[in-house]
């Protein structure tokens, strides 16, 4: 820890002093608190952090826009799950099974964010969204690995291992550690499950000075997902990678309830075209859709985030009435070992800043604390797929929506991505994977309900279906469980229900 006059002389360098303004106001305790706070801070990079975010809130809206000079990703350069032939899709999963079971393959997830939108205190990944099994997504995304790794044992007859890399905030990571300690890690082996944390940055008026959000705490944000680079860096998770001989990472968003992990297909597509760097895409729902779209800035590929494009340009359809920019991002990445090295080496410094303008909860100089009802403070922030520029060989891959994608970003009462349209969404999916089995459904007064074998989240479901991802993870395996089965809604398929049927058989 540095001393007190060390770190005033640092922020004094910076430009900051204002930092200590109330220090002799603070108690003893809560001066050590903050000057381990303090310490921790990268004061070297201070000064030019608070400038930078001062000039970007200047240029914010005088600047040219990110969506300039931009161009769609032709059709034929996108690989895709509804225009591929069976012999493909099977020789790609074929290749990503081949790949799991050589111990060759590690997800990585995403967790550090704050979750403002859905208004959750704790992380995402412990939110329940209200499945029959009250699975959280950490639950549901733990099984999914457990199955995959079964899949390719039973494959290749290996006995291999995913490991879970998880990225982690100081917001969400002691939370996130208790709750996988809690829950015995869901079936994993706690060894296969890497946390590690992202670092902070703090938030800085537009004039460039760093907001005190109490007398004794300078108000601090994560520093995007792009901040990945660098904790992977600082955690030594490459290296651990390295140890393990995983070559291949499937990088995911914390909140897709429909999330594949491991996926065999992406991963074998990508590892087929060569690729040292991938993005999963589907086709936007509509031009204000709050998702990044894959395309071309400057003759390279790029995701320009919603936040970025211009709706004059989200708006754009080609002659048939489709959108343009149709690429949409989901936040399912896949990179080379290799090229993360490269990166985390020779550019992660060198990641562009985006700038958001936040409402930040600050002490002003009498030390009142002020809730700004508009916008004070910048945050900037780093983006996860800020990095295919540096790619050698970049692909995208578009898989659909109804059974890949179902964000939760909002708190029930929004229109869409809310705990409800998640449920919907992976119920829908499993009483597709039922009706394709072979299943019928029964209300629960005994009346036969009709078959709706294409049904999606957003129509009326008949029959309530829900399948642990401890049984089957993409429908796989079910004719044998349910086929010819008369079942009532609702209809809950775990591990003892899949040995019940199988006995009396
Ligand atoms: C920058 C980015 O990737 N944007 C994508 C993200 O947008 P979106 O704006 O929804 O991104 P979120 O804020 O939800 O963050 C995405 C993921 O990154 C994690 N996170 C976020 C901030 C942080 O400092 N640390 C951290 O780990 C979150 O926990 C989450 O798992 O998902 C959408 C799909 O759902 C995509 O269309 C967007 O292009």
């Amino acid at each position: 820890m540095l001393s007190f006059e060390e770190i005033k002389s640092s922020l004094e360098h910076a430009g900051q002093s204002h930092v200590l303004q109330f220090w002799s106001e603070l108690s003893g305790d809560d001066k050590n608190t903050f000057l381990v706070e303090l310490s921790q801070l990268d004061l070297n990079e201070l000064r030019e952090h608070c400038e930078r975010a001062a000039e970007s809130a200047k240029a914010y809206h005088s600047a040219t826009a990110a969506d300039q000079q931009i161009e769609p990703v032709s059709s034929e350069f996108i690989g895709s799950i509804r225009k591929s032939d069976h012999t493909a899709l099977t020789g790609w999963e074929n290749e990503g099974f081949f790949q799991i079971s050589q111990n060759r393959v590690a997800v990585l997830l995403l967790a550090g964010g704050q979750g403002t939108r859905l208004g959750v205190s704790y992380p995402k990944g412990m939110y329940n969204v209200g499945l029959p099994s009250s699975k959280t997504l950490y639950q549901i995304q733990a099984e999914r690995i457990c199955k995959i790794q079964e899949l390719a044992n039973a494959k290749h007859g290996s006995k291999c291992t995913v490991p879970w890399y998880i990225m982690t905030s100081e917001f969400t990571l002691d939370p996130t550690k208790k709750f996988f300690q809690e829950n015995k890690y869901f079936g994993l082996d706690p060894s296969d499950v890497v946390m590690f944390e992202q670092r902070m940055i703090p938030a800085v008026t537009f004039d460039g000075k760093v907001i005190l959000q109490d007398k004794g705490k300078i108000a601090m944000a994560p520093d995007g997902n792009g901040g990945l680079y660098r904790a992977l860096v600082d955690n030594k998770v490459l290296e651990n990678m390295e140890e393990r001989g995983v070559e291949y990472l499937h990088v995911y968003c914390v909140d897709n309830i429909l999330v594949k992990m491991a996926d065999p297909i992406f991963i074998g597509f990508c590892v087929s075209k060569g690729a040292d760097c991938g993005a999963k895409v589907v086709e936007k729902a509509y031009p204000a859709e709050p998702v990044g779209v894959v395309c071309k800035v400057k003759g390279v590929y790029q995701v320009v985030e919603y936040s970025e494009l211009r709706p004059e340009t989200a708006e754009q359809r080609d002659p048939g009435g489709e959108l343009v920019y149709s690429a949409g991002n989901i936040c399912n990445h896949f990179f080379t070992r290799p090229f993360l090295n490269e990166v985390a080496q020779k550019f992660q410094g060198k990641l562009k800043q985006h700038v958001a303008l936040k409402k930040v909860p600050f002490v002003d100089r009498e030390g009142n604390l002020v809730k700004p009802t508009k916008p004070n403070g910048i945050k900037m922030e780093k983006f996860v797929f800020d990095v295919f520029q540096f790619s050698r060989k970049f692909v995208a891959f578009e898989v659909l929506r109804e059974e890949e994608f179902s964000p939760l970003k909002n708190a029930d009462g929004a229109p869409l991505d809310t705990p409800t349209t998640a449920r919907q969404s992976l119920l829908a999916q499993h009483y597709r994977w039922a009706m394709a089995a072979g299943a019928s459904f029964l209300d629960a007064q005994g009346k036969s309900l009709p078959p709706r074998p294409r049904v999606t989240r957003d129509e009326y479901l008949p029959a309530v279906c829900e399948i642990s991802p401890l049984v089957s993870f993409f429908g796989e395996g079910l004719e044998q469980l349910l086929g010819q089965k008369v079942l009532t809604t609702p209809f809950l398929l775990d591990e003892n229900r899949a040995k019940e049927l199988l006995q009396a058989q």
